[in-house]
């Protein structure tokens, strides 16, 4: 029970915000509509389950103008639930696509806002595969807590109409025991929920094992399709290295679960369908055995007996959509917990700055120079790392940063982009400073080489003349005559020409200040000095920070940082003429 209203509660927490939102009045209307029209439903069956005694009554009094009169009746009914199955069906699914777009547009945007998408996976948590959320989760979650919650109500509310028809029915159809009529009160209802809640029961009993079965479905098929993802992503390196025959195997052996999971899938669903099958045959015939002696004595109409095997009809439904909902209250919740994982991870990944001490961002008023003070950067798991005090990058000049791998230096990069969140201290950036980092991988957005080149700055933002000067200064002459090309730029241009679009893309940004993580790692020597020297010339300027391990790159650099193992920055003195290290700042 208690896991019951922590779900319902949960449910409430994800759902409540639409109905609270701008979108409130449409949102709130359909669902109105939509639930006003489940319950005329109900009513309609409940009329129809009246009219089959007297149409039943009419036949076996041989009554024509009373046929001919329920046969109109009968026409009306029909034409009205007609029209309401079909728009109850399609305001749902109108609410539905609102509700989803509202939620997908609510979750994209607090996901994407600042860098919590980035600092999330930093955190490590269990919402790691927010693709799945957005997508499959979403859509699941509206349309099945509208399916739950709506066929709930009808079941309900079916299931009270037809207990009190069936009450009714009970005291008119006596049980005729010995030649003498007995009335039990509800004996009708009795029988039928009897029937319906063993039917029930032993419908549960077979079918359980099916929900483990189904969850294990979705767990192998998932475990599948990761694995061939993974092929994809990684076929250059499979390919060079031979490694098909370990890949086929691999997943053939994935694959062996699936098939495994479907063979018990199939063997339950068979003993399963076996007594539904057997259980819905017997309920044909079940209650008009039942009232079969009542009947025969002639204590109750034709029309009695047909109106009383529907309103046992209705009844079992009713009960029946507990047994066949568990399956997907099974599904619901595990995605309700999901979806609230996400919300969690989201909300946590957000305020970690409230929560965590945290590097402060501050704006430096008068300076151009960014300061780092009492800077101390931190790994996720709070080791130190970095370690910065009354250190500046002083502009317009030109810093090299060199030290061992694993030092630190992207990290307090990523710090001073203001997407590091682990640490403390303060970070002074000049207000209205423009900063852009250049990684040793630029990123590329799929589709028109143009809009990819000047991303993250909106498609039109640039000329194409000045997008086509950028890619011949950078020496991509040929590139520059396919800007309208769509393609996976990632994929289809070397480590080199990526790098060199990326300082295309600086070049067209023109920031103040220009972070290089081994931005130019990947290019020949010669070529990364024209580089160097074309920034130079086109962004005299910016302020020049760069990573890298040429001594080539000194000839580039006003200053040289070196950063050591133990987190230390030591100022080497400037890029021609290298000095010892002269601490600057330690840990
Ligand atoms: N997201 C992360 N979670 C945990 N540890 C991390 C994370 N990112 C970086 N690190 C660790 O922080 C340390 C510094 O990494 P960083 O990338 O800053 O080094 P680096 O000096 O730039 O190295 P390289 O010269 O090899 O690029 C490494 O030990 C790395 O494993």
């Amino acid at each position: 029970m208690r896991n019951i209203s922590a779900t319902l509660a949960t449910v409430w927490r994800i759902a409540g915000p639409y109905f609270r939102s701008e979108d409130k009045w449409a949102g709130c209307g359909l669902l109105g509509v939509v639930v006003a029209m489940e319950l005329a439903l109900v009513a309609i069956n409940v009329l129809l389950n009246q009219w089959q005694n007297r149409f039943y009554s009419a036949l076996q009094a041989y009554d024509l103008n009373e046929f001919v009169m329920q046969v109109w009746i009968f026409l009306g009914l029909a034409f009205t639930y007609v029209a309401l199955a079909v728009y109850k069906l399609y305001l749902n699914q109108w609410l539905q696509i609102r509700w989803r777009r509202w939620l997908t547009q609510h979750y994209l945007g607090e996901w994407l806002d600042g860098a919590t998408h980035y600092r999330m996976q930093l955190k490590g948590d269990a919402a790691d595969n927010p693709d799945q959320r957005l997508t499959e989760d979403v859509t699941n979650f509206v349309e099945q807590t509208l399916v739950l919650g709506l066929g709930l109500l009808s079941s309900i509310v079916t299931l009270a109409s037809f207990i009190v028809i069936l009450w009714g029915l009970s005291n008119r159809a006596p049980l005729h025991i010995y030649g003498t009529d007995i009335v039990i009160p509800g004996f009708l209802v009795w029988c039928a929920l009897a029937y319906a809640l063993l039917g029930t029961a032993l419908t549960h009993w077979i079918g359980a094992p099916l929900i483990n079965l189904y969850f294990e479905k979705q767990r192998y098929e998932a475990d599948f399709r990761f694995n061939l993802i993974r092929v994809r992503e990684n076929s250059e390196q499979i390919a060079l290295l031979k490694g098909e025959s370990a890949e086929r195997g691999h997943l053939l052996q994935r694959f062996g679960y699936v098939i495994g999971n479907w063979y018990a899938i199939m063997s339950r669903t068979k003993r399963l369908t076996a007594f539904t099958a057997s259980y819905g045959q017997a309920a044909t015939i079940f209650p008009y055995v039942v009232v079969s002696p009542a009947y025969f004595a002639k204590s109750i109409q034709l029309g009695d007996m047909m109106q009383t095997g529907s309103a046992f009809g209705q009844v079992q439904d009713a009960l029946s959509f507990f047994v066949t909902a568990y399956r997907t209250i099974a599904e619901w919740r595990a995605i309700v917990a999901r979806l609230d994982g996400f919300e969690m991870s989201v909300d946590a990944a957000a305020n970690l700055p409230a929560h965590e001490a945290t590097i402060e961002l501050r704006a430096a008023g008068g300076s151009r120079n960014i300061g780092l003070e009492k800077l101390c950067v931190y790994l996720p798991n709070g080791t130190p790392l970095v370690a910065a005090d009354g250190f500046a990058i002083q502009a317009p000049e030109r810093v090299l940063v060199t030290g061992p791998s694993g030092s630190g230096k992207s990290t307090l990069f990523r710090a001073i982009a203001g997407i590091w969140p682990f640490g403390t201290g303060t970070i002074a950036i000049p207000a209205q400073a423009k900063l852009m980092m250049l990684p040793q991988r630029p990123y590329f957005p799929v589709g028109a080489l143009g809009d990819a080149v000047i991303y993250p700055a909106a498609p039109g933002a640039f000329q194409a003349t000045q997008i086509r000067d950028a890619l011949i200064a950078v020496g991509l002459p040929d590139l520059a005559e396919r800007l309208t090309e769509d393609g996976h730029w990632n994929r289809m241009l070397s480590l080199g020409e990526q790098q060199r679009l990326g300082l295309a893309r600086a070049l067209l940004h023109g920031p103040d200040y220009l972070f290089l993580d081994e931005a130019t790692a990947s290019l020949d020597e010669a070529s990364e000095a024209r580089l160097y020297r074309l920034l130079a010339e086109k962004l005299p300027q910016a302020t020049i920070v760069s990573i890298g391990h040429r001594s080539t790159l000194d000839a580039f650099h006003t200053r040289k940082v070196a950063m050591a193992k133990d987190g230390a920055i030591h100022v080497l003195g400037n890029g021609s003429a290298p000095a010892e290290p002269e601490p600057s700042a330690a840990r």
